[in-house]
């Protein structure tokens, strides 16, 4: 029989199509050899961007990106479409390759470059194990990661975690809505605590409730990581950040802390954002 292989980017496996559930073990195993160890929270982190410039043929859509990220804030980041925003996430996680620049964790005053392991990506369009049941793919995730295993962990306190119920916990990845797979992805990353965890619009797809829960995750969770989340919803982005994030003409800027609150917040950030041409 002849197959087509295709090597699709993913922080936690390599998926291969067309896979069946032992492929997908074997290569999963081959992967987590790459996982890194999980970060100890306590401890003082930033992530420095240091001029990244990215270009796709002549569009240079990053043209220097600089700034510095610390952990226990949530970071937004806010951009037109066609910023550059899912192009400096994938440029930080590995999936694609930056042109110039670099970024450094910074652990404890020790300077070392971002690995891709050292990423948590919660993609807009998650990407799992469709043949496997939730269920099944945590406890499996867990088994190859013993090393990652928390004192509390049953499989079961980490669905109660993120509140997926009893029956979707054992139906197929398949039948999982958007929302649902984001909240798995997002599971894994409480497993592995990657120091820096991206999310790519990911509030989008939550009903209110889903999405209240998920942002009183990751103010829970912003403790003992870097979060940055990208979204045009500037509602979402003054409830939730700590700092907001401006990716315009391919460079970062900061929205001052006092425009967050202040009525002119929004005016503010439609002038920052306007001289960005449309995507
Ligand atoms: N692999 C690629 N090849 C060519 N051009 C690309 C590629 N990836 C992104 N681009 C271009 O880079 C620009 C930035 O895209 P990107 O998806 O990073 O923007 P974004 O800020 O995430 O947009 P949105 O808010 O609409 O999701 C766009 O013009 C896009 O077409």
């Amino acid at each position: 029989m002849s197959r087509t292989w295709h090597w699709v980017p993913c922080p936690f496996l390599t998926v291969i199509e067309p896979f069946s559930r032992n492929q997908f073990l074997v290569f999963y195993v081959k992967e987590r050899s790459v996982l890194g160890k999980p970060f100890e929270g306590g401890r003082h982190l930033h992530l420095t961007l240091d001029g990244i410039v990215k270009k796709f043929d002549n569009k240079k859509v990053l043209k220097g990106a600089t700034y510095q990220f610390e952990k226990g804030k949530i970071y937004g980041l806010l951009g037109r479409n066609g910023a550059g925003k899912t192009t400096l996430f994938n440029c930080l996680s590995g999936e694609t390759e930056m042109d110039v620049g670099n970024a450094f964790l910074e652990d404890e005053g020790k300077l070392q470059e971002l690995q891709d392991t050292d990423i948590g990506y919660v993609y807009s369009l998650p990407i799992l194990p469709e043949f496997l049941t939730g269920y099944e793919f945590v406890k499996f995730f867990q088994e190859a990661n013993p090393d990652m295993r928390q004192p509390e962990s049953g499989i079961d306190a980490w669905f109660d975690r993120m509140r997926i119920n009893e029956q979707d916990r054992h139906r197929l990845i398949k039948g999982y809505s958007h929302g649902m797979k984001n909240k798995l992805q997002m599971l894994l990353f409480l497993i592995t605590k990657p120091p820096v965890i991206l999310l790519d619009e990911p509030l989008t797809s939550f009903d209110v409730i889903v999405a209240l829960e998920m942002k009183n995750m990751l103010r829970e969770m912003k403790k003992d990581h870097i979060l940055i989340f990208s979204t045009h919803i500037l509602q979402l982005a003054t409830d939730l950040c700590d700092e907001l994030v401006v990716l315009n003409n391919g460079q970062l800027s900061s929205v001052p802390s006092e425009l967050l609150h202040s009525p002119d917040f929004e005016s503010s950030v439609i002038e920052l954002l306007k001289d960005e041409p449309h995507g």
